[in-house]
């Protein structure tokens, strides 16, 4: 099967692109060959497919706020080609014979490639390592307790040496329950003037200060997920410095949103970790500026409208991502000059795919697999949830208008989201 698009630009320049049985063949000006499919992209820009290591399908056990077919037709909406999917679903992934049906489910299910995580133990809060090494050999590309911080330290240290044998990154969500006080968001003035339970970033820094030394002592590859705080950032600098194998992730909406835009009590600024400070969010942007961040991550997170109703008090934690962060991420930071497409590249394709070694995924490069986004660069369009694929809606970024449309994506050469024509 021979695939050819015509007419994108890539870096600046304009290229046609040659499939062959869903690998990038050629990349080069003024292709002409006889092929199966021809596909005219009219100067759209070709980057590789994004990758988001962190998101929640919820299938098997809660299809009412996701599905694998729906999440990953988010991820394809969003530009993603290769996605990694939290255990956090019902019945938890944590067992081989579960990580087995469970990547079974995703092969079936999944539009883009849906990579798996195991759980670090049994339902998330058991005390004593789940099996990684069986999961591993069952197909696991990665292991987290998301949802939960591993509050026994002995957990921790067993999973990051079994980990470390089979090969895996950890992903860490950092919570100490005893540091949350039933807070609902940051601790501070914005959450004092609402009247709304706070909490602070210490349940988040000083579980990580315990982790980094676990770390060391076992050389395990460390995966930071959604890190919130400026201390946080401080601790992965020191800790890249001295040399551990360690690498951070941040969300889309702890860079664009702190606390202070918080102003009403609304359940769509309710996530865990919470939106934190200015001078955090400013932290966080350094922090992903200097390298020590490494990428960012959705912790694409959908849940049904009711979940996401009422007060910030009662209703669930997170808000969906994939749909809106790349055009979040490229307006913000592209459109506005911080940093060239590449350097955002770097972060939303790059740094992941070596990080936790995703060899499936493609970088445009001759002979890669075509895993392939084509956006739209130049006109505006306003997010709006009614047009998102995933079954969640739950975004504070409704309305906002951004860039980078995504017009086409291409996993292993076959189309798997089409702009509609407007
Ligand atoms: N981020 C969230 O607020 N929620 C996530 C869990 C998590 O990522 O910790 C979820 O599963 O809904
Ligand atoms: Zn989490
Ligand atoms: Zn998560």
């Amino acid at each position: 099967m021979k695939t050819l698009i015509k007419h994108v630009v890539i870096d600046n320049q304009c290229q046609d692109i040659l499939i062959i049985d869903g690998k990038i063949a050629k990349v080069a000006r003024g292709i002409e060959t006889p092929v199966d499919d021809l596909i005219n992209a009219h100067g759209a820009t070709a980057m590789p497919g994004l990758i988001d290591v962190h998101v929640h399908f919820r299938e098997p056990g809660l299809t009412y706020k996701e599905t694998i077919a729906t999440g990953s037709a988010a991820a394809a909406r969003g530009g993603f080609t290769t996605v990694l999917a939290m255990p956090n679903v019902k019945p938890v992934v944590d067992t081989a014979e579960k990580m087995k049906s469970q990547v079974a489910l995703n092969a079936e299910n999944g539009l883009v490639k849906v990579l798996q995580y195991g759980a670090l133990s049994e339902d998330l809060v058991g005390v004593g390592p789940a099996d990684l090494q069986a999961m591993a050999s069952a197909g696991a590309a990665a292991f987290s307790n998301d949802g939960h911080g591993v509050q026994d330290a002995q957990t921790m240290l067993s999973a990051m040496q079994a980990a470390k044998a089979a090969d895996r990154v950890i992903s860490a969500h950092l919570e100490d329950d005893t540091l949350i006080q039933g807070g609902v968001m940051n601790a501070g003035p914005s959450a004092d003037k609402l009247g709304l339970p706070g909490m602070t970033g210490l349940s988040e820094s000083t579980q990580l200060a315990r982790d980094l030394v676990m770390a060391q002592a076992t050389g395990v590859r460390y995966h930071v997920a959604h890190i919130s705080t400026k201390e946080s950032v401080a601790q992965v600098r020191l800790a890249k410095q001295m040399g551990l194998n360690v690498t951070a992730e941040v969300s889309p909406h702890h860079l664009f949103l702190d606390d202070s835009m918080i102003i009403t009590d609304d359940p769509m600024f309710k996530m865990n970790p919470p939106l934190r400070s200015k001078e955090d969010r400013q932290a966080l942007i350094g922090g992903l500026l200097d390298g020590t961040i490494d990428m960012i991550a959705t912790d694409h997170a959908p849940h049904s409208p009711e979940e996401k109703s009422g007060s910030m008090h009662d209703c669930s934690f997170g808000i969906v991502g994939l749909e809106t962060a790349f055009p979040l991420a490229y307006t913000r930071f592209v459109k506005s000059g911080l940093v060239d497409l590449e350097t955002l590249l770097t972060w939303m394709v790059k740094n992941p795919k070596e990080a936790f070694d995703l060899d499936q995924a493609g970088l445009l490069a001759v002979g890669d697999a075509a895993d392939i986004t084509l956006v739209d660069l130049v006109h505006p369009y306003e997010i709006n949830p009614k047009d998102f694929a995933s079954k969640g809606e739950n975004t504070p970024f409704a309305g906002e208008e951004v860039y980078g449309k995504v017009l086409k994506t291409f996993v292993d050469g076959q189309v798997v989201y089409q702009a509609k024509k407007e």
